[in-house]
């Protein structure tokens, strides 16, 4: 079995080692420009067209993340970037569930319990206890109930909030109250005080987070955006900043990553940005993931993770 490694990042001879000491069997390499020797197997992060086009004979194409909309919109960019036919699949979970759990309670905590008002209270020297927010007039709107949504939600149910979430099917999540369908978007939103954002990219979600939806919240609503940067207008979150509609913002994902030095984000007292950290690949774990679809594949068992490409998720 050959299983050919391209990132443009990562460091290539972890994952070599790492899949090597998980399949033994395999035969595994970095792709290099020129390589058109055979291949079972693909593990890829923004591969060159060059790299895929021709092989069409691929058991499976892995994207070394959970969201695969970056290459979904190479291929439409570059048609044949994924060869048709090949299972495209991607990591589910792999420990990037605890860690956007951590990341969504860290602002959930800041904006309930007004830490970033005392921040700005504390550059002017200020000493004046706010009134508590209440946990029963602070409902919570999880947007995309999937891997990472649902864990959200569990962890924010466990801590007493009132969660409610929005998917494409009806969920069962304890705790928490599903809604589902863009007919439902307008009573999801409806009272929602802080929403949290974790809707893969794809044409029917981009854009999704403007004006319009973020005057249907709560007044002075707070937004936590830890899916892709696609999803929001930028510009109407600084309007609805403005107005009122939305009284701060969390961003972990840009339209353009990095974020530009000049951009208003950086020095907007509402905003806070981090650098797409919210959760990160982790070797080890997504290797005992691949390995173990690559297992289930040649057992002709169904693997995780498969992705719609139709659907865009
Ligand atoms: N900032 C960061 O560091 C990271 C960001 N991400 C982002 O998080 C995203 C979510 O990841 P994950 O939870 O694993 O993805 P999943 O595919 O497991 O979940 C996606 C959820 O979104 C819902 N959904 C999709 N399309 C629609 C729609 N049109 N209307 C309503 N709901 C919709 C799905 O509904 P249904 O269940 O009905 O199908 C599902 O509940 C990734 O795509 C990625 O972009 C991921 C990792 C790290
Ligand atoms: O896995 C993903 O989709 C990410 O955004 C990783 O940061």
């Amino acid at each position: 079995m050959n299983i050919l490694f391209y990132h443009p990042t990562f460091n290539s001879q972890t994952w070599v080692t790492g899949l090597t000491q998980r399949l033994p069997e395999a035969q595994v390499r970095v792709w290099q420009p020129g390589d058109h020797a055979p291949a079972d197997y693909a593990l890829v992060w923004q591969p060159p067209r060059e790299m895929l086009a021709d092989r069409s004979g691929l058991k499976g194409i892995f994207a070394l993340g959970a969201g695969v909309d970056a290459i979904l919109a190479q291929e439409q960019q570059a048609p044949g970037t994924l060869p048709a036919g090949v299972p495209l699949l991607r990591l589910e979970d792999t420990g990037m569930g605890q860690q956007m759990q951590e990341y969504v309670l860290a602002y959930v905590l800041r904006f309930f319990r007004r830490m970033d008002e005392y921040q700005l209270q504390q550059q002017q020297k200020q000493w004046q206890p706010l009134k508590p927010y209440r946990q029963e007039s602070f409902p919570i709107g999880i947007m995309g109930a999937g891997v990472l949504g649902q864990q959200v939600a569990q962890v924010l149910v466990a801590l007493g909030f009132t969660v409610r979430c929005w998917s494409r099917s009806p969920k069962q999540i304890e705790g928490v109250e599903s809604f589902h369908g863009r007919d439902n978007l307008p009573a999801f939103l409806h009272g929602t005080r802080l929403l949290i954002n974790l809707l893969p990219n794809t044409p029917e979600t981009a854009g999704i987070l403007d004006l319009a939806l973020m005057k249907q919240l709560a007044p002075q609503a707070y937004l936590i955006n830890a899916a892709r940067g696609a999803h929001l207008k930028e510009g109407d979150l600084l309007t609805a900043l403005d107005q009122g509609h939305l009284a701060a913002a969390a961003l972990d994902v840009f339209a353009d990553e990095p974020l530009a030095r000049m951009h208003p984000f950086w020095s907007h007292p509402r905003v806070t940005v981090t650098p797409h950290i919210a959760a990160v690949t982790l070797p080890a774990q997504a290797m005992d993931q691949i390995a173990a679809n690559i297992r289930a594949i040649e057992q002709g068992k169904t693997p995780a993770g498969m992705v719609d490409r139709d659907r865009g998720y």
